[in-house]
């Protein structure tokens, strides 16, 4: 049975059809990589999948269960973590108080658990170092790493990551993909939104591309990135 199930999603604003009868399936302890031109919909499947947008077809699935109608915190309780694509801590807050307070609200847990988890998590990360910083001060590659560590917090089943390797120096993201390798080996199902190819390629067990709003391709890596369609639509090359 598939973590995650998308079956026929649509999502429209006015006349644009932004999301066009998606069907999609992740198993668990996948790593899926989605593709896709600039305004081709790969952030409002993310925010119907997580509940910040309600859908107007279809129906999802997470873990056997149908949460369609379910709230964002509810999603969220259920083990469905997610970052968004412009880190939004609170920037008067420490690196410890926002992950503390994504444990507790998230994810749920008594502050007791949510100090213990936003250490681990704090280290895993790579941002131990930094816990009493500012988040308002931190780094753009340290600011990608609170936005993962934020939803590590909330302990998913299901991570959701939008242009997480984004503005990134190629070293920057090469030590972003290896920190997601080390989650990624605790059984963590993933969901990556990225435009940083080679960083998607370098731990992507399958790649889905949209366009319009609908799947373009959708396979293993190296077959989705020579389909000459693909080609022709994402990298702009003329098959
Ligand atoms: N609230 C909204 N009202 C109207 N149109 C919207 C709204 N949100 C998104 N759109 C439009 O929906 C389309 C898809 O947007 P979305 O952010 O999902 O694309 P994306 O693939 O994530 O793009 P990018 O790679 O640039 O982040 C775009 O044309 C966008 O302008």
């Amino acid at each position: 049975m598939a973590l995650l199930a998308l079956h026929a999603v649509s999502k429209s604003y006015g006349a644009l059809k932004v999301t066009d009868g998606i069907s999609l399936a992740v198993e668990e302890g996948e790593t899926l990589g989605i593709l896709g031109p600039n305004g081709a919909g790969k952030t409002t499947l993310f925010n119907l999948v997580s509940g910040d947008l309600r859908l107007d077809a279809g129906r999802i699935e997470y873990a056997g269960r149908d949460v369609t109608g379910l709230a964002p915190h509810q999603r969220c309780r259920a083990g469905i973590g997610r970052s968004y694509q412009v880190p939004q801590p609170f920037g008067a807050m420490t690196v410890f108080e926002n992950v503390v307070t994504a444990a507790c609200f998230g994810g749920g847990q008594s502050e007791r658990q949510a100090w213990r988890s936003a250490c681990e998590v704090l280290e895993e990360t790579g941002l131990l170092a930094q816990a009493n910083r500012l988040a308002g001060a931190l780094t753009l590659l340290d600011r990608k790493r609170l936005e993962l560590a934020r939803a590590l917090a909330t302990q998913p089943r299901l991570l959701l990551l939008d242009e997480i390797a984004g503005g990134l120096t190629e070293h920057e993201a090469g030590q972003l993909v290896a920190e997601l390798r080390r989650i990624r080996a605790r059984g963590i199902t993933m969901v990556w939104i990225e435009h940083v190819v080679h960083a998607l390629l370098a731990i992507a067990d399958r790649l889905f591309v949209i366009d319009f709003g609908r799947r373009l391709a959708d396979g293993p890596p190296q077959a989705v990135m020579s389909d000459p369609q693909v080609q022709r639509v994402y990298l702009g090359m003329e098959g």
